[in-house]
């Protein structure tokens, strides 16, 4: 049976990941392969909801990081560990390093307790009883927080995070670049100050590397798919 993989993206917001999301759900697919695509918080009803609290519900943040911990073990237990048990290649906007760059690094909260927390909701779900689940590849987005905020000034009505200072968002980039460099064979970094194509041939050659997508000829761009 083929081996399940776990992807995320990472990035603070206005980096442009959903850009790419479906264009590599798409390739994998064209190689035969069976693609859960899910997002962070969120993912199952409960996460959802979850989701809604926490983007639109004024809280603090151990509250904050609670309610994300929560929705993800959902999120694990329903979603995640069956695809991956199924052989599946699940694609996740978002995971666990989000909660550490925006709650630990964002908010302030103990990066300690975070790594608590995280053992506690992500042990005990995979078939091998101590296995922290965890991406088997993570392609972060590193965008400047000043180029973030100008493709977001015009994009979208902002929720509780996107309506942060520039200041927060410099700190969630740094948060990001952190967890990055205690885990680098884990990340895949992406420079994201790039043209959409640019971008879409780095997410390719982090797959490609990894041994995960044959070199694709002619395979359609995040531009050109958007633009059939
Ligand atoms: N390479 C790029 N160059 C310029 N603009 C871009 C690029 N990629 C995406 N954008 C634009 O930037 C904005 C944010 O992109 P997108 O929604 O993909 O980011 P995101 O990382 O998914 O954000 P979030 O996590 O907040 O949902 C959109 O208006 C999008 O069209
Ligand atoms: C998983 C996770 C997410 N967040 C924040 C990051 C974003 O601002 C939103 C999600 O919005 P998106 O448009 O789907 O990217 O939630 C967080 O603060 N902590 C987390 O653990």
């Amino acid at each position: 049976m083929t081996t399940g993989l776990f992807i995320s993206f990472e990035g603070i917001d206005g980096a442009g990941k959903s850009s790419h999301i479906e264009a590599l759900a798409q390739a994998f697919r064209d190689q035969g392969r069976v693609v859960t695509l899910t997002r962070e918080p969120g993912g199952t009803p409960l996460a959802e909801k979850l989701r809604t609290l926490m983007l639109h519900d004024a809280m603090d943040p151990l509250t904050e990081a609670l309610i994300a911990f929560a929705a993800r073990r959902d999120h694990l237990v329903q979603v995640i560990e069956p695809a991956l048990a199924r052989g599946e290649v699940v694609i996740c906007d978002r995971f666990t390093d989000a909660t550490f760059a925006y709650q630990g690094a964002g908010r302030g909260f103990d990066l300690g307790q975070l790594a608590a927390l995280e053992r506690m909701v992500q042990t005990g779900t995979a078939p091998q009883p101590h296995l922290l689940r965890e991406p088997d590849l993570t392609l972060w987005f590193d965008l400047p927080a000043a180029v973030a905020a100008e493709r977001l000034a015009t994009a979208r009505v902002p929720d509780r995070f996107e309506a942060q200072p520039g200041e927060f968002f410099a700190r969630v980039a740094r948060g990001y670049a952190d967890r990055a460099q205690a885990a680098p064979a884990r990340f895949a970094r992406i420079d994201a100050n790039a043209s959409r194509h640019a971008v879409w041939q780095q997410v390719v050659q982090a797959m490609v590397r990894k041994g995960w997508l044959a070199i694709m000829v002619g395979t359609k761009t995040a531009d050109t798919r958007e633009q059939a």
